[in-house]
């Protein structure tokens, strides 16, 4: 078992987890190309050298960071690996120096857990203008914002 920055040769199958959850409407679709473009953002959960899952961490600025693209095969739901994804990216963030990192969750129970606080969408301009207003749910988002402070 082994958790690790995510590698070119990692794109392919971190597509094929998110798309799972895609196709089930519990995580938003994402291209291939995305994944390539923002390869560098990637964990990923290995166990017997086949990845279970995967997750990232996005930089807005100095303040702010993202955990996009969670996912655990399910098979190994309530096995810890989320949540050590996520703190992977916690720290990370931590280590570059940003003071906040969010998310916008289906689950809001489980990044609770982790030490996250329900917020609100306006907080975070940035994710709104930039990419929330591309989506096709924009006008009926039932994501919640959650927040925790570094
Ligand atoms: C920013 C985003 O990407 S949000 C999208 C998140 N991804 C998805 O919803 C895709 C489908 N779901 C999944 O892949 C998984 O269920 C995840 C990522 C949400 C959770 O991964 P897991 O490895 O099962 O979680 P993990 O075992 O680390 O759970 C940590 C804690 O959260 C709890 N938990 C896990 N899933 C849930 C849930 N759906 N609801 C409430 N609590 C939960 C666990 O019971 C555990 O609690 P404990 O510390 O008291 O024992």
């Amino acid at each position: 078992m082994s958790l690790r920055k995510a590698k070119i040769k990692d794109a392919t199958e971190i597509f094929s987890i998110l798309q799972q959850f895609a196709l089930k409407e519990l995580l938003l679709p994402r291209s291939l190309n995305s994944i390539y473009e923002h390869i560098r953002d990637f964990f990923v959960y290995e166990i017997d050298g086949k990845i279970v899952g995967v997750g990232s961490l996005h930089i807005y600025d100095e303040n702010l960071a993202e955990i996009k693209s969670l996912a655990v095969k399910e098979d190994y739901h309530k096995n810890g690996i989320g949540k050590e994804i996520v703190n992977a990216c916690l720290n990370e963030a931590r280590e570059l120096g940003v003071k906040k990192v969010f998310a916008l969750t289906y689950v809001p129970q489980f990044f609770e857990k982790i030490g996250f606080k329900i917020t609100d969408k306006s907080n975070f301009p940035q994710k709104v203008w930039m990419e929330c207003i591309h989506c096709v749910k924009f006008n009926d988002c039932k994501e919640v914002p959650v927040v925790i402070e570094l």
